[in-house]
């Protein structure tokens, strides 16, 4: 499980996620969806460890995070440092093998071998990265994803500039992967594709209070009532809301923004079904 408890995030003190509380099992296959900057990056980056929360924590009871996967948006990448495809992948072992012996066993060669196959990139492995199109350079981070074999799986964007084809292709991999049991989180910005790929989604927000920061729940059930319609989430929760929540066996999360006078556990309701 990911317990994000009493998590505020931001940066240089200015937050962006207020006080986000929400409890994530392992196995899920989570979308996290919302309009631009709503600190949907950022809530991947703090789960990874890479931001530091200004307030709360995340914990990953049962969850073995010693190799957390995480895909950056594409546009984040440096490509102009000179590493080939092979060395590229292949880094995905540093953490079992140390960044020098990557390539030297014959167990790594074909561990390499194969997750390049698997993302269609034979024939790629002297290519630099500079000489990729988008969807090549997606495959590529795919495939070093395969090689880390992490419990938990995190990518911001994973098909923006892809291809419908190279689209259903990762997203065969992705699959794979939750059947063997990894959790996976994926932005996305696409509501079709989150609905018939992804079962639950958490939807990030924001507005003026009342306004609700953040939902999660069954996709077709959070896109449907929040995101399609635009409505803004309002607290308290309505029973109706409760109950349609309780119908579809929905497992809900919601926080509102840091109000003076309201203490974190105030602020934060949470119901789920039983
Ligand atoms: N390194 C940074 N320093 C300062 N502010 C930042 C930094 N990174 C992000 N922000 C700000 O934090 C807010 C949330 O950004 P974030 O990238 O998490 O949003 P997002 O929901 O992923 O947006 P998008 O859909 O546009 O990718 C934005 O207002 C952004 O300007």
């Amino acid at each position: 499980m990911i317990h994000c408890h009493n998590l505020t995030l931001g940066y240089d003190r200015h937050p962006v996620i207020h006080h986000f509380e929400a409890k994530i099992s392992s196995g899920q296959m989570l979308a996290i969806v919302g309009g631009n900057g709503t600190g949907k990056s950022t809530l991947l980056k703090a789960i990874m460890g890479q931001l530091k929360p200004l307030e709360g924590s995340v914990d990953y009871p049962g969850i073995n995070i010693k190799a957390i996967a995480y895909l950056p948006q594409i546009a984040q990448l440096d490509r102009s440092f000179p590493i080939t495809v092979q060395e590229m992948v292949s880094s995905g072992l540093w953490l079992r093998t140390g960044a020098f012996r990557s390539l030297r066993t014959l167990f790594t060669r074909q561990s390499v071998k194969e997750v390049l196959k698997k993302t269609g990139l034979q024939g790629f492995e002297q290519r630099t990265l500079q000489a990729l199109s988008g969807g090549q350079l997606q495959r590529v981070l795919f495939a070093r994803m395969l090689l880390q074999n992490a419990d938990l799986i995190l990518l911001d964007e994973p098909f923006t500039g892809v291809d419908h084809a190279t689209t259903q292709h990762l997203l065969t991999i992705l699959h794979d992967l939750n059947c063997q049991g990894k959790t996976i989180l994926a932005v996305l910005h696409d509501p079709a594709l989150v609905k018939e790929h992804f079962p639950q989604t958490l939807l990030l927000q924001r507005g003026p209070e009342p306004c609700c920061q953040a939902v999660i729940g069954q996709s077709e059930w959070v896109l449907d009532h929040y995101l399609m319609k635009k409505a803004d989430i309002q607290l308290p929760l309505p029973d109706e809301t409760a109950q349609v929540c309780q119908q579809t066996s929905a497992a809900y999360v919601i926080s509102e923004p840091v109000t003076e006078g309201n203490t974190p556990e105030q602020q934060t309701q949470e119901v789920k079904n039983a």
